[in-house]
């Protein structure tokens, strides 16, 4: 098994994203297969986390509370599902904070894998975004690519190499199908 753990980006990959960000739970909605997709991970016997850049936070656009509420939801519904997410780390700071979290920083994910004891040759990131990418060679881990929230503006950015898939639950059954090992290429 190739990989131990998957790091999921938030916005765009789990979720619908907004241009003008995802406020509260009532602005929340899953993409249809991802929350089963996750729980499908976690029964393939891999590790899930969560790595999100929230600076609707620092731009006063929503509290911190309401963030909280929002992954204390997503844990409920992936519990529910069968699976399991085990740490959810955001950065709420503001692009100007220059903070060491916020994507395309690899904060998040160093503090991820130091917790949790995962070396970047265990974890694979799935995002929807150019920083998302960008984070995941800092890291020094495998990136996928899904082409949901923002993966098809981005798609023509991001190095022909990197595997990209139409959704969370088509990566999902790659990865499924291949054993673990490197996703599929291009399995659109
Ligand atoms: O995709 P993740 O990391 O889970 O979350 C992204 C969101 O925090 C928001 O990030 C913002 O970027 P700026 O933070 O304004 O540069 C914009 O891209 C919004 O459309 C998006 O909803
Ligand atoms: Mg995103
Ligand atoms: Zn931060």
């Amino acid at each position: 098994m190739r990989y131990k753990c998957v790091i999921l980006d938030r916005d765009g990959v789990i979720n619908h994203d907004s241009d003008s960000y995802i406020k509260s739970l009532e602005e929340w909605s899953p993409i249809c297969g991802s929350i089963s997709a996750i729980a499908e991970l976690c029964k393939l016997g891999l590790t899930v986390c969560v790595a999100t850049n929230q600076s609707a936070v620092a731009r006063g656009l929503m509290t911190e509370e309401s963030l909280l509420r929002i992954h204390e939801h997503l844990k409920t519904l992936v519990k529910d599902a069968g699976g399991c997410i085990k740490e959810i780390h955001y950065c709420p700071h503001h692009p100007q904070d220059n903070c060491t979290c916020r994507k395309p920083n690899s904060g998040m994910l160093e503090n991820i894998c130091t917790n949790l004891h995962f070396h970047p040759s265990e974890v694979l990131f799935v995002g929807d975004n150019h920083s998302d990418y960008e984070c995941a060679k800092r890291f020094g881990c495998d990136f996928a690519l899904v082409l949901t929230g923002k993966g098809a503006r981005v798609e023509k950015l991001i190095d022909k190499n990197v595997s990209r898939f139409l959704n969370l639950q088509a990566l999902v059954t790659s990865l499924r199908d291949q054993g673990i090992k490197d996703p599929a290429l291009d399995s659109r």
